[in-house]
């Protein structure tokens, strides 16, 4: 049976999902889109064949709605929504901090609901998507959300409890990347480099590594160890890294994120 599917909110996220469904195999005539302007839903529509509705008709005729817009938006879009969906749609929420409960009180009773939290690397497929159910969310209701998300990445079940510690880890994580090499590539502007020189060098040595984490099966601690030579170069960087704070800094970071997560669940503080 076919499965329509409707995109409400169509920003970084909201255009990454069904970019990725469609080149995961998912026919762009079974998706929908909807987008506060007119020429944005257009420019999705020519770009890659999706058809723009607005956010009653998606409520009426999608099978699955999944929402894409800020948390601060939820409320004022769940308002919207509510009066035109039927009680047997699968509502997904990809925003942070939205809670379940927050959804299911705003929807008629019953609906089910799933909390799905991606990151930005589902625009190259390797996204990592972690996924809780609703009180009324079924395991072929988990099963779709994985369908749907599997399209751009990784997914993993967690208990709801942990969304907002998984939003500090994944959700956000791509950007602790890029701030890192953002700041080694000024250090090897520092050591006499040219940009696109160290730029390289540092984005190389990100894939790297990373291809080392996720396949070696080595700890990221005896990976590390194998570069710290005895009286070597990396030992003095290291040192350096300990003397600033950098993973107690690292640590504070991610458990305001995590808290900032937590603020939002109200979906409506700034
Ligand atoms: N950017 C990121 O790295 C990640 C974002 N998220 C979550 O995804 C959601 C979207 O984030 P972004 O894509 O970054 O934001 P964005 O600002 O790029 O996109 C949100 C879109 O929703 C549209 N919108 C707002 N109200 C609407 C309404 N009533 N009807 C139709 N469209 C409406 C806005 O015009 C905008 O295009 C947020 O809830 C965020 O927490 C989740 C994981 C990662
Ligand atoms: O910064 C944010 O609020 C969103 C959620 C996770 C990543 N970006």
């Amino acid at each position: 049976m076919t499965q329509t599917v409707a995109v409400l909110g169509t920003g970084k996220i909201g255009e990454a999902l069904p970019s990725g469904m469609i080149r995961g195999g998912w026919t762009p005539a079974d998706l929908l889109v909807t987008a506060r302007r007119t020429e944005r839903a257009e420019e999705l529509r020519s770009r890659y064949g999706v058809t723009p509705v607005t956010n009653a008709e998606a409520a009426k005729s999608a099978d699955t709605l999944i929402l894409t817009v800020k948390p601060q938006d939820m409320g004022s879009l769940l308002d919207e929504l509510a009066p035109h969906v039927p009680a047997d749609r699968l509502v997904i929420s990809g925003a942070a901090g939205i809670t379940t409960a927050f959804l299911e009180e705003r929807l008629t009773e019953g609906t089910p609901v799933v909390r799905v939290m991606t990151n930005t690397p589902a625009l190259v497929d390797e996204a990592m998507s972690v996924i809780s159910a609703g009180t009324h969310a079924t395991a072929d209701h988990l099963t779709h959300a994985e369908e749907i998300f599997g399209a751009v990445g990784k997914t993993l079940r967690v208990p709801e409890n942990q969304q907002d510690a998984c939003t500090a880890l994944s959700g956000s994580g791509p950007a602790y990347f890029f701030y890192l090499v953002e700041a080694m590539t000024d250090a090897g502007i520092l050591l006499g480099l040219p940009r696109d020189k160290a730029h390289d060098l540092i984005v190389q040595s990100a894939i790297g590594a990373a291809t080392m984490l996720r396949d070696s099966g080595e700890h990221p601690v005896k990976l590390r160890e194998n570069v710290t030579s005895p009286a070597g170069t990396t030992i003095n960087a290291i040192r350096e890294l300990e003397n600033h704070g950098v993973r107690a800094a690292l640590i504070a970071a991610l458990e305001a994120a995590r808290d900032r997560s937590r603020e939002l669940a109200s979906g409506t503080k700034d």
